[in-house]
């Protein structure tokens, strides 16, 4: 049965609007989990709720968190945590979520008693072997290198070498938890380049944030002494990976999109939209409170290393493809096992709509050409489907194929194009 088809609205004036993002999944998933880990009661305050999130409370509370939401609005929740043993005996769905199926288990590891884990079809494809096999090696029982699997602590830490090429969010996983682990761990990467290496850097700011002690002053070696996670009563930063479509939308249209709370400083790569963005013709502005990003109607194609911010490639590809000019992003192997092939789906969808893009061994070229309307696949990735929207904007006729599919990490994400597009479309 194939998914509902949205129209994606086209326009031809300028777009102008501000637009208020939900909480980053990537800090809300690792604030409840640290919360629920910590050695008191503590609040996480601003907490998106989407599905990745959800399965994250979820997850927390089959192992046994006690957590109640307050102030809760359809984007956010304030979550407040009483901690509590780790509970073995349940099972965990992490759906697609990246950050569920390679945070929560070293966490389950720690309860006394089985934890197993199972997903959505497409989560049974992503690279898992990397974290189950270190468990292992901390001493953890884990009975598959892919989703489905059970885990069986103790596990007591350690010493342990990855390859985290494909993925950071191995990395990230097992620090997360390691203070709780009786000796610890010391992770040390041996492969080629780790990507996204701002998340780890999240992950590291957050555990010193929480009192844990984290040397990460060699390259590719990080150390968590073992101990206790302090309680916070924590705020969680919009997010601005979330921002791309928005932001691309001011570009594509030569308008001008504003987005309140862009933080001075923070390790969200999405941060990194601002140099992309300019890169690609944009004027990007900090206003106070926010930031501003003008677009003049005309794309220049870019030549990038998007190794740090892998997850914004869809968009960036998006823009790509109504440029003025070729483009070529490196350094995104690994998204080959993100929500999606996502270099695969990117060439599909560009081809599909006319467009000429190909892999290569490490990203995409994009030559930009005339596009026609057409369904834009979204293979059940958020981002895929919102860099059909963008597109959408200047070619009529695209329809995205399950755009609820953005629900992962925005609760409504047409709600929120329709709203900033007003009556324009
Ligand atoms: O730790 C995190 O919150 C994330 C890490 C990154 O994963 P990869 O390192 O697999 O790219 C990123 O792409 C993902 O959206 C979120
Ligand atoms: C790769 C992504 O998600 P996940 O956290 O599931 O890895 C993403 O959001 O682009």
């Amino acid at each position: 049965m194939s998914a509902p088809l949205w129209p994606a609205p086209t326009v031809t004036a300028p777009v102008t609007a501000t637009v208020r993002l939900p909480g980053s999944k990537s800090v809300t998933n690792r604030a409840l989990l640290l919360a629920a880990l910590a050695d008191g009661p503590g609040a996480v305050r601003l907490a998106l709720r989407s599905r990745d999130a959800d399965l994250m409370t979820a997850a927390l509370r089959t192992l046994g968190a006690e957590m109640t939401a307050v102030d809760e609005t359809p984007e956010s929740a304030d979550w407040l945590f009483t901690p509590g043993p780790v509970a073995g005996g349940g099972h965990i769905e992490v759906g697609l979520a990246g950050t569920v199926m390679r945070f929560v288990p070293p966490m389950a590891a720690l309860a006394d008693g089985e934890v197993s884990f199972d997903g959505d079809p497409a989560a049974r494809k992503r690279p898992m072997g990397t974290i189950l096999s270190a468990l292992r090696a901390l001493g953890a029982h884990a009975d598959a290198d892919t989703l489905p699997f059970t885990i069986r602590g103790p596990v007591t830490g350690g010493e342990v070498s990855v390859d985290a090429s494909g993925s950071s969010q191995f990395v990230s996983g097992l620090l997360l938890t390691a203070a709780r682990f009786e000796k610890g761990v010391t992770v040390r990467h041996v492969g080629p380049p780790v990507p996204s290496m701002p998340h780890i850097e999240m992950t590291v700011q957050m555990l010193r944030a929480r009192g844990v002690e984290v040397d990460d002053s060699e390259p590719d070696i990080w150390r968590v002494a073992p101990g206790p996670i302090a309680a916070t009563d924590f705020t969680v930063e919009p997010d601005l990976s979330n921002a791309a479509p928005f932001f691309a939308a001011a570009m594509v249209t030569g308008g001008a999109v504003t987005v309140p709370g862009w933080p001075l400083e923070t390790t969200q790569p999405g941060d990194l939209l601002r140099h992309l963005l300019a890169e690609m013709g944009a004027e990007v502005t900090r206003v106070p409170g926010g930031l501003e990003v003008r677009g003049s109607g005309t794309i220049t194609g870019i030549d990038a290393d998007l190794r740090a911010a892998s997850e914004l490639t869809p968009t960036i590809v998006a823009l790509a493809a109504l440029a003025d000019s070729p483009s070529r992003l490196r350094g995104i192997a690994h998204i080959r096992g993100h929500e999606t092939d996502r270099l695969a789906a990117l060439v599909t969808e560009i081809t599909r709509l006319g467009g000429d893009a190909n892999e290569t061994e490490d990203g995409l070229e994009i030559r930009p050409r005339p596009l026609h309307g057409g369904v834009f696949h979204s293979y059940e990735d958020h981002r895929m489907a919102t860099a059909g929207a963008v597109i959408g904007l200047r070619v009529p006729g695209v329809e995205v194929e399950d755009i609820a599919t953005t629900r992962k990490t925005l609760p409504d994400f047409p709600r929120m194009w329709a709203h900033m597009l007003g009556d324009m479309s």
